[in-house]
Order: C-alpha cells, then sequence, then structure tokens
C-alpha cells in the first residue's frame, strides 16, 4: 500500500513528510464549489472527500488523504480571493477580530473512507490600508484561503491562535496521524516496511 497525498500544495507536502514516511503526491482538480447554506465544517470535508476521490479512482488499494482549508467570519466561508480587490476586502473582514480557520481531511483506500475536520481560531491585529498593500504586493494572498499565510509574511498579522497552527497551514498533522492509525491498524509512524 502507497499512501498518496491527493494536493497539489507544497505546504501540505512538507507537512505530511513529518509523518516519517513515504508518499506520493498528485494533483486532485475537484470541483471547489460549496452548495449554498452549507456550513464551514461540512464543506471542507465535502471539498476533501472531491479530491481523495478523483485520486482514489485510479489507486483504489492505496491510501489516499485529501484535504481543504477554509476561513470563517460572520457565518461567511472564504476561499481563495479571486482579485486584489477580494483578497484586501478579506484582509479588512479579518482585521482587528478573531476568525476560525476549517481543514477538512478525507482519508481513503478499498472504497472505504473517513472524514474529519479541525477548527483553529485565529486573532488578528487592527491593520492599516498601507499594511494590506504592502502585503498584496508579497503577493502571499492568492493561493490561500482568507488571503493570508500564517507561515509567511501573514504573520505579522497574528496576534494569538488556539489550536492548531498546522491546521492553519493546511493539514492538522498530529490529528492526521491518529486517525490515520485508526483507519489502517497497523500503520506506523516512520518508514516502517509492513503495511497494512
Ligand atoms: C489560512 C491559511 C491558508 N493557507 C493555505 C492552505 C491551503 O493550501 C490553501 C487553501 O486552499 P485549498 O483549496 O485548501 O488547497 P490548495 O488548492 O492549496 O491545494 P490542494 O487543493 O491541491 O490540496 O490556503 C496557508 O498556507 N496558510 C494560512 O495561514
Amino acid at each position: 500500500m502507497q499512501m498518496i497525498l491527493a494536493s497539489q500544495s507544497p505546504r501540505r507536502k512538507e507537512l505530511l513528510a513529518f509523518l516519517g514516511h513515504p508518499f506520493l503526491t498528485m494533483p486532485a482538480d475537484a470541483d471547489e464549489s460549496i452548495p449554498q447554506g452549507m456550513g464551514p465544517e461540512e464543506a471542507v470535508r465535502l471539498l476533501a472527500r472531491r479530491k481523495a476521490n478523483l485520486v482514489a479512482q485510479s489507486h483504489p488499494d492505496d491510501l489516499v488523504i485529501g484535504a481543504d482549508t477554509v476561513v470563517a467570519i460572520d457565518g461567511r466561508i472564504l476561499g481563495k480571493p479571486e482579485s486584489p480587490q477580494q483578497a484586501a476586502e478579506m484582509l479588512a473582514l479579518l482585521s482587528g477580530r478573531i476568525h476560525s480557520v476549517y481543514t477538512g481531511v478525507c482519508l481513503q483506500k478499498n472504497g472505504e473512507r473517513r472524514a474529519f475536520s479541525q477548527r483553529t481560531r485565529v486573532a488578528f491585529y487592527p491593520l492599516t490600508q498601507e499594511e494590506i498593500a504592502w502585503y498584496l504586493d508579497t503577493g502571499e494572498p492568492f493561493d490561500k484561503a482568507g488571503a493570508y499565510g500564517v507561515q509567511g509574511f501573514g504573520s505579522v498579522f497574528v496576534k494569538g491562535i488556539e489550536g492548531d497552527y498546522f491546521n492553519v497551514m493546511g493539514l492538522p498533522i498530529a490529528r492526521l496521524c491518529r486517525e490515520i492509525q485508526a483507519f489502517c491498524p497497523g500503520w506506523k509512524l516512520g518508514n516502517t516496511a509492513a503495511q497494512a
């Protein structure tokens, strides 16, 4: 059994490597639209499932891992910004307030699946227009949910975090490790030979 990360995100690849276990990565170009009225927890699980499903179709016997991350505030779900204007609006919405970051993960193997979502709360300092303009110029907001990266220049906006930092980056690695152990009996951390 191989482990396959159904993702093209360099951050997810970096985090999954912390399991010390070999894996392949395959992009899953899934539909990322969210049905109207769906809450963030359900939405990230659904999108993670779509990604895992796409790769599992051609790798049914392998352990496929799909994930999705969104930011939620005021009952709104923020994905990746589609324009600089949208990124500036998202950052203005997050300024001086607390929001939630949800990452959903779906594990799939032999036609069975296990999905979960994890929430982390993030507090932002108030941001000036000048800071927002500077941040847009870094180019960092555009491939990230909520238009910021906690692990990059966006770190200077973050007042505090409650929950798993790595969940904000896109993969709750400690929880994922435990979920894989529950889903694949015999699976162990590290590069062990005998995998279920
Ligand atoms: C909030 C936040 C998000 N992000 C990233 C995590 C995700 O990669 C991205 C949200 O987009 P996703 O659609 O979850 O993932 P992706 O398109 O980057 O990768 P793939 O679908 O191939 O797995 O935002 C950060 O890197 N740092 C942060 O602080």
